[in-house]
């Protein structure tokens, strides 16, 4: 483990397990959301928060934040029903937990959660971000995401196609969920052809062609947005693809780093996804604790399209990865 802390806890109201993993504080104190799932074994739950809070690491690294790498998870075992006391419960109990960092750590929502529980959260710590605007808060943070991992579709259609321009090209989008609905309305809007795909049959509303989700990642297409789950790309589907260019908010994308040597050795064009998925940490942070306007942390979520041009042109250079070109921009801040 290379992480600073981690703590794990019975919920002494709810009974779930929980758990507070702290990656790094090197740049500032942690941030990272407050993931609520149901896992087969707790110890998944724990595995998911040690992944999830080095991927924050990176994250506010690469984007320019002074904030270290955090996450939360509340694990639901198999056959705990979610009643609204449970989740009530299960959120004080985090929230104490949170406490107990001494503002070192802040949590907010991430899956599973949102501004609405972080309102019960905050009755046991007033470490936690993005209520909703009636209690202070900048609520959901899925719309500056989305328009951060637009700008990185813009960035990697400049690199990969030489123009910005998404008018007439095919893009699939691969989890319709709040951020993932909000990427394939930019994109349309812009002109592109827009396949979606979820899940969820629900989600197939007939504002969008759909593609059935086990044929969404290897459908031909100019731009693939993983905006699902992650793990998505492994090894083996490598070679079933048929898109020049990956970019999308879903963390963890590849199931090991040496897929995106994978990738580049295809020609694929892989933007790191804690670099595209920033925009929310961006706007968040900047906004709830730098007290920065709507506009100017709108302008920083903006520059994720520069960080993604510059990781591309380097990796072009350098006859690398776009992943180590990523890596090497937040370890420089990480280890000055
Ligand atoms: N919300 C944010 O601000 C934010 C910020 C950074 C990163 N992310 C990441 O982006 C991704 C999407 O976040 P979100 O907030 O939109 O989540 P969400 O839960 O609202 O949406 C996820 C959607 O993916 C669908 N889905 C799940 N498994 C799928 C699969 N195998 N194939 C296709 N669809 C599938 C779900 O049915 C759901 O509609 C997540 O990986 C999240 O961690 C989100």
């Amino acid at each position: 483990m290379n992480h600073e802390e981690v703590k794990v806890r019975r919920g002494p109201r709810s009974g779930l397990a929980l758990i507070v993993a702290v990656h790094s504080r090197a740049l500032g104190p942690a941030a990272g959301g407050i993931r609520l799932r149901r896992y087969p074994d707790w110890r998944d739950g724990l595995a998911d928060a040690l992944r999830l809070s080095e991927a924050m690491t990176l994250k506010n690294a690469a984007a320019g934040l002074d904030f270290g790498g955090g996450k939360s998870v509340i694990a639901l075992e198999p056959g705990t029903s979610l009643t609204p006391e449970l989740r009530e419960a299960a959120l004080l109990d985090l929230g104490e937990m949170i406490d107990s960092f001494g503002g070192s750590y802040f949590g907010g929502p991430d899956v599973g959660t949102g501004p609405d529980d972080m309102v019960v959260v905050r009755r046991a710590t007033s470490r936690v971000f993005c209520l909703p605007a009636e209690h202070g808060g900048t609520g959901s943070s899925s719309v500056p995401t989305a328009a951060g991992v637009f700008a990185a579709v813009r960035a990697g259609a400049r690199h990969v196609f030489g123009t910005a321009d998404l008018v007439g090209r095919t893009v699939v989008v691969s989890g319709l969920g709040s951020v993932g609905g909000l990427v394939a309305r930019h994109v349309s809007e812009a002109g592109a052809r827009v396949l979606v795909s979820d899940v969820d049959p629900a989600k197939r509303t007939g504002e969008f062609e759909w593609v059935e989700p086990a044929k969404a990642l290897r459908t031909p297409a100019d731009i693939l947005v993983p905006a699902a789950v992650g793990g998505v790309l492994p090894a083996e589907l490598v070679p079933e693809l048929s898109v020049p260019l990956i970019v999308g908010p879903a963390n963890n994308q590849l199931t090991e780093d040496s897929v995106a040597g994978g990738l580049a050795a295809r020609g694929i064009v892989w933007v790191p996804d804690f670099v595209a998925s920033a925009g929310g940490a961006v706007y968040v942070l900047l906004r709830e604790v730098e007290g920065l306007s709507h506009t100017a942390a709108m302008s920083r979520v903006e520059s994720i399209g520069d960080t993604v041009s510059a990781v591309l042109t380097a990796a072009r250079d350098n006859g690398t990865t776009p992943l180590t070109e990523a890596l090497a921009r937040a370890s420089a801040r990480l280890t000055p």
